[in-house]
């Protein structure tokens, strides 16, 4: 794909994000009560959305653009031992759900990252949290994949193309601590 075809991508996914504002804002306001409950919010996802779910549980925790108090924010990719010893002992499929029943509260709010919504280690996980009574959001492809029938909450980021559907969720993690900033920066 030449630079010019993938820019067009590019700005053809985000030309149709207002396309899912509703969805976005609605967990914006689910975060912000996740907080002042007491709840953290869980990260997880493979690969480029591992890498996503760590740089968005650090601006939570350590800061976005305000100074504002630190927020409980925990990405579940990113604990090498945790990782090896579960995969090697028991199976990568479980690696999330683990540390879902290790750590998540039930006022907690969980959020998967899947460009395909067809991670077996983040269904299995999205399941384990909703059993601990957690609020469950995947953020997805325009598909949607198998994540769309079990999760409670779906962000489908319109696109079908792995690369657009993680910019696209970069791109609404730093919305969401924009609105953290100003939301919360006077607590
Ligand atoms: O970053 C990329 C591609 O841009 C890859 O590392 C990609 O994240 C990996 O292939 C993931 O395993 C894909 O998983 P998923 O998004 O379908 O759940
Ligand atoms: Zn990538």
């Amino acid at each position: 794909m030449s630079f010019e075809n993938a820019l067009q991508r590019h700005m053809q996914t985000f030309n149709r994000l207002p396309e899912i504002r509703a969805e976005v804002e609605q967990l914006a306001t689910q975060i912000a009560a996740t907080f002042t409950a007491g709840g953290k919010l869980l990260f997880m996802g493979n690969g480029g959305s591992a890498a996503d779910s760590q740089h968005l549980a650090a601006e939570f925790v350590v800061r976005y653009k305000a100074e504002r108090k630190a927020l409980p924010a925990i990405a579940l990719t990113v604990d090498s031992s945790i990782l090896t010893a579960h995969s090697n002992d028991y199976s990568f499929d479980s690696v999330f759900t683990r540390q879902i029943e290790a750590l998540c509260q039930p006022n907690d709010l969980v959020i998967g990252l899947s460009t395909s919504g067809n991670s077996t280690n983040v269904i299995n996980a999205i399941e384990a949290a909703q059993i601990k009574g957690a609020t469950c959001w995947a953020w997805t492809g325009e598909d949607g994949g198998k994540l769309k029938a079990i999760a409670d909450h779906l962000i489908k980021a319109p696109s079908t193309e792995t690369a657009r559907i993680q910019e696209a969720h970069i791109f609404i993690g730093h919305w969401l601590c924009e609105e953290m900033d100003r939301r919360l920066s006077s607590d």
